[in-house]
């Protein structure tokens, strides 16, 4: 019974998050405080750091996870039903799109969320793949795109919307806070991670995802679903379901 508080107590406490950063990011943007480009960037990148943060808040019990995908779950509903215009957030639409188009909330975030509701079901804490991934596709990608907007004026000759100085920035990013959550969470305790291989294998996830990120597939395939689904691929053949 006490997992079961405690596990609906931090869905609460989660849910409630995600909601309070969308409304801080509406606020900010509505004060001018911050570009709406830049602010979908933020809570893209804030989001799913955050998120994963938030997993050691859940119990041990083998239900936990399924009490963390619900938040990933109401933001998907959430984004159908304003993206669909069933009804309207004016902040949702500001602080998490390019345009302000409603429509815009059935691309982007909208996988960038079940991925996150993905993620969490199929991986949860007690694999690197999944905090790998994550990290990747919320640091890696978000950070390509504030970095790369604002200095990459250098484009990569293959692909003209995208420059080297952002996949600079995805590869550094995605590879420090992978690196990163991995020692969270092997200092929680809930992977063991062997430095001397993980490092070396983490520098070649990265590469595949900064090498996804920037090939021009991303006009056919989102790169909220070519990120991580090419870190999953790789970390899963680096890693296997262990972190060493
Ligand atoms: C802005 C987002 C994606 C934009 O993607 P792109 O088009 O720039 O590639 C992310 C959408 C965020 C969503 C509305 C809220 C997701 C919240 C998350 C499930 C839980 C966060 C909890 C934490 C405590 C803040
Ligand atoms: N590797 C990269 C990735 C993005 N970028 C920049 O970031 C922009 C992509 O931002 P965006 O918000 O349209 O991308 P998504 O929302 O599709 O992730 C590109 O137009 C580039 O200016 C870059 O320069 N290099």
């Amino acid at each position: 019974a006490s997992m079961l508080l405690r596990d609906g107590g931090a869905t609460l406490l989660v849910t409630a998050g995600a909601y309070s950063l969308v409304r801080a990011f509406d606020a900010l943007t509505e004060r001018r405080l911050v570009q709406q480009s830049l602010s979908r960037k933020v809570v893209h990148v804030l989001s799913g750091v955050f998120f994963m943060a938030s997993w050691p808040l859940f119990s041990n019990s083998t239900s936990a996870r399924f009490f963390a995908a619900v938040v990933p779950f109401l933001n998907c509903v959430r984004l159908l039903t304003y993206g669909l215009g069933f009804y309207s957030d004016e902040a949702l639409v500001k602080s998490v799109t390019r345009e302000g188009k409603r429509e815009e909330l059935l691309r982007g975030p909208l996988y960038y969320v079940i991925v996150l509701l993905i993620i969490v079901l199929v991986f949860w804490r007690d694999s690197p793949i999944g905090i790998v991934s994550l990290s990747m596709m919320s640091g890696g990608d978000g950070f390509a795109d504030i970095v790369g907007r604002r200095f990459g004026s250098l484009k990569l000759p293959f692909n003209k919307k995208k420059s080297w100085v952002g996949s600079a920035a995805m590869f550094i990013s995605g590879f420090l806070l992978s690196a990163l959550m991995l020692s969270y969470f092997s200092w929680l305790g809930y992977i063991h991670v062997s430095w001397d291989q993980a490092l070396g294998k983490l520098v070649l996830v990265a590469l595949a995802a900064t090498v996804v990120e920037c090939i021009p597939v991303t006009d056919v395939v989102d790169d909220n679903i070519s990120v991580p689904l090419a870190t999953m691929l790789v970390a899963f053949l680096l890693f296997g379901n262990t972190a060493n």
